[in-house]
């Protein structure tokens, strides 16, 4: 038993996915496998230093995030060459984890969060229901500013980068409206177990 968690960047993926693994579902996370495959000696941080070159690496010889960042969020043919790079091994993974665990854990929900699950969803077929967590465009750009100490510009372009949350919306199977407080997403997250999982 599984669901796809998806949303735009800091519409609340991780608040929602907390919530849920508090009640007991397991976690899949994206952006974790992400960070695995960029550690310094895995094939996949090799490729990526050998596309854009020496400088996106640190003096200890891992990766310069917020470097690579500013390259790819504003640049689309270096995002989509980063993405070709990067992707296949994230999905990968993300699919061994989550069918490994529903595997050994029959009866637990297991919770794939996956923040580009829908600009790719005919590779994610193995996932059952798509959850979108959603805020309007204005709240999510305010949210991303206070969170990362971002510049308006700067939370524009990696909302550039995604596709656009009310897209996103309309092809959810179900969707979490996170644009209230903490207490009225909860209730939604409750709904959403008794939902999914029989107890
Ligand atoms: C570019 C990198 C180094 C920037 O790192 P940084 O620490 O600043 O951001 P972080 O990894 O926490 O990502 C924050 C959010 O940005 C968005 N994002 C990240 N990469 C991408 C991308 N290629 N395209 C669109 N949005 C992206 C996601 O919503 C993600 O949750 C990093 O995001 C990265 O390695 N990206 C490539 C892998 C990837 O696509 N990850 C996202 C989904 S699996
Ligand atoms: N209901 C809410 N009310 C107020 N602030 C919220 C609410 N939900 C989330 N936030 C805040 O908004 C920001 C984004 O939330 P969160 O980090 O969960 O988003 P995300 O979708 O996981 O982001 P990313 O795509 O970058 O991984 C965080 O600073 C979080 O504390």
């Amino acid at each position: 038993m599984n669901i796809g968690l998806t949303g735009g960047i800091a519409t609340g993926k991780s608040t929602v996915s907390s919530m849920l693994t508090t009640k007991g579902a397991l976690l899949v996370d994206a952006d974790v496998i992400a960070r695995e495959v960029m550690l310094p000696g895995h094939p996949v941080l090799a490729e990526v230093t050998a596309h854009f070159g020496q400088h996106i690496l640190l003096e200890d010889g891992t990766l310069n995030r917020k470097k690579l960042g500013e390259i790819i969020f504003r640049d689309p043919e270096q995002r989509e060459a980063l993405n070709r790079i990067t992707h296949p091994a994230i999905r990968q993974e993300i699919r061994d984890r989550t069918e490994a665990y529903e595997r050994d854990y029959p009866d637990r929900l297991v919770v794939a969060d996956i923040p580009l699950l829908l600009e790719a969803r005919e590779q994610y077929s193995f996932l059952e229901q798509i959850v979108v967590v959603y805020v309007p465009r204005e709240l999510q750009i305010r949210r991303l500013m206070d969170r990362d100490a971002l510049t308006e510009g700067q939370a524009a372009a990696r909302l550039g980068s995604q596709m656009d949350i009310e897209a996103k919306k309309k092809l959810a199977d179900i969707v979490i409206d996170n644009s209230g407080t903490l207490d009225e997403t909860k209730q939604q997250v409750d709904k959403l177990w008794n939902r999914m999982v029989r107890v």
